[in-house]
């Protein structure tokens, strides 16, 4: 039987509101677009488990939507029920199989590859992957999978039938996220969500039904959509679209909300000023709603972690509003606390961008290709940066930014590298961050561009953010690269200190035909 496993409601009567009853929530859920039910009862014995599966399933029958029996073999059959969910430790496939009539739905509980290698062998017809997110509905003896953590296994899965779902702790406010991130590099997307409490403990199951269901509904679609098209770029686009930017930022001046480190907040927050936005430098998990509000963008520099609590948030709050989200790790390698962090990070939030020297995407990537000293990177980087550069992309699913003596920018599919800059930009400290909030604050222009009324066609229920981030990256490196050759060459610039403030000047005067006439950019 062919099983649609978009919307796996798990059941759990013991997280039922007061004064809900099982059956009627049970229902409201169908009503809201539940596409598939498993019965789980890890309290309740025999008797009791074979009746309430006995209701469910008449009720599944009345929606036509199909059940699945959570471990027990037996309570399925009694029931003629469409398939058996088992976990890891629960009757193995192969018997299970010898059990139950020919044709019967056999899921699997999977967190790590071997399971999943187990379960192609078995011949299942899904996996269930998790937990993705940390939940109190189930006691968990492995690790979270995190939403990065999903693709690997998703990618075991290429070239059989067998189906795919996400469970643990998702709601309506991850759904997007964990769908958007956990594609893997070729292309696999789950199949669907599966969810306990954020259905049954809601007073309201059917609207909580119905607001994944649009999710999910807007999300295969554009996917699915997406997949199909590539967008295709020339030098002539690309450089138009960020002089366009450019005005724009100038225009409407954006706010810029930038949690940075405490050796550049002064000079990005200047830098954020000369391009005509706004800066705010925000640290207090408290406030990161009411920013999240104002349209514009975010950085997240981690050059020193002080507050990986607001970090989140904001992160968390910007993909809600759908903004774009530019991470810096700064030296990512150079601690085991900031390898952590950053991937606490990136699998708490969907980065739009994500900015690094060498040795900072290299550690990210877990490459040893390249080496780092602390913030730095160390060595002539990578032999194929392009090929590098596309394949951290497609992995962390957003557009990544490789910085050095030449720049590297890519969406997963293409390749933009940019030769502009000068030297000096080594000589004085938080040249890469200043990167970051020229990026942060281009994309926060390509953001309210898309914004604009008529100029993003498309489900905006399946975006995590809106604009053109892969020209809003280009734009911040070229604004920096080209200010700093031209506050390089002026005569009043005699060493590293007065090259800084020449910096911020040349940004501050930066004109539309000097980027355009300076830039030096190649599509890959
Ligand atoms: N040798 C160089 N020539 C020209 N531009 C450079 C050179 N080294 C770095 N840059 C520029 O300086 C900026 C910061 O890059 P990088 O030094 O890699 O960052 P970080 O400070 O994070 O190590 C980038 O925009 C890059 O283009
Ligand atoms: C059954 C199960 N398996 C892995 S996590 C989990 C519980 C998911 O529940 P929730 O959706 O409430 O986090």
């Amino acid at each position: 039987m062919t099983i649609d496993f978009s919307l796996y409601l798990v059941t759990g009567r013991e997280l039922l509101p007061p004064g809900k009853e099982y059956l009627q929530s049970l229902e409201e859920a169908l009503q809201g677009g539940v596409t598939v039910v498993q019965i789980r009862e890890k309290r309740s014995d025999t008797l009791e488990f074979l009746e309430i599966a006995r209701e469910s399933k008449i009720l599944c029958a009345k929606y036509k939507v199909p059940l699945i029996i959570n471990d027990r073999i037996d309570i399925a059959l009694a029931i003629q029920a469409d398939g058996v969910h088992l976990g890891q430790t629960d009757m193995p496939v192969h018997v299970a199989k010898t059990l139950l009539p020919v044709g019967t739905v056999i899921g699997v509980s999977c967190n790590d590859p071997d399971h999943v290698k187990k379960a192609i062998e078995d011949e299942v017809d899904y996996i269930g992957i998790g937990a993705v997110w940390s939940t109190t509905t189930k006691k968990l003896d492995s690790p979270v999978v995190g939403v990065r953590g999903v693709g690997s296994l998703l990618q075991a899965l290429d070239g059989t039938n067998i189906k795919a779902v996400a469970i643990g702790g998702l709601n309506s406010t991850n759904a997007l996220r964990t769908l958007h991130g956990s594609v893997s590099i070729s292309g696999h997307r789950l199949d669907g969500i599966a969810v306990v409490s954020d259905i049954v403990a809601s007073s309201a199951p059917r609207s909580a039904a119905q607001k994944l269901r649009n999710i999910l509904d807007a999300w295969i679609h554009h996917f699915d959509v997406q997949s199909r098209v590539t967008q295709v770029y020339d030098v002539g686009t690309i450089k138009n679209g960020v002089v366009e930017l450019m005005r724009l930022i100038r225009d409407k001046s954006p706010l810029i909300h930038q949690i940075t480190n405490v050796v550049v907040t002064n000079q990005s927050a200047n830098a954020t000023l000369a391009l005509g936005a706004s800066p705010i430098m925000a640290t207090a998990s408290e406030e990161m709603h009411d920013l999240s509000r104002i349209p514009g963008g975010l950085l997240i520099n981690f050059g020193t972690i002080t507050n990986k609590g607001g970090m989140i948030s904001a992160g968390q709050y910007a993909n809600e509003a759908q903004k774009p989200v530019v991470f810096d790790p700064v030296g990512v390698g150079a601690t085991q606390f900031r390898k952590t962090t950053a991937s606490e990070l990136l699998n708490a939030w969907q980065a739009s961008v994500i900015k690094g020297n060498a040795g900072e995407m290299a550690s990210l990537a877990n490459s040893n290709e390249v080496q780092a000293k602390g913030v730095d990177s160390v060595g002539s980087g990578f032999a194929d940066p392009a090929s590098f550069i596309r394949e951290i992309a497609k992995k962390e699913r957003c557009v990544a930014v490789m910085t050095g003596p030449t720049d590297w920018v890519s969406d997963g599919v293409t390749v933009v590298k940019l030769e502009n800059g000068n030297k000096m930009l080594g000589d004085i400290t938080g040249s890469g961050c200043l990167v970051g909030t020229c990026v942060a604050t281009f994309c926060a222009g390509a953001s309210l561009m898309a914004a604009a009324p008529g100029t993003s066609p498309g489900p905006e229920l399946a975006k995590l953010v809106r604009g053109n981030m892969l020209i809003g990256a280009v734009g911040g490196v070229l604004a920096l690269t080209v200010a700093a050759e031209c506050a390089a060459e002026r005569s009043d610039v005699h060493g590293s200190g007065t090259f800084l403030p020449a910096l911020i000047d040349e940004l501050y005067n930066l004109k539309p035909e000097t980027l355009l006439s300076r830039a030096k950019v190649q599509v890959l």
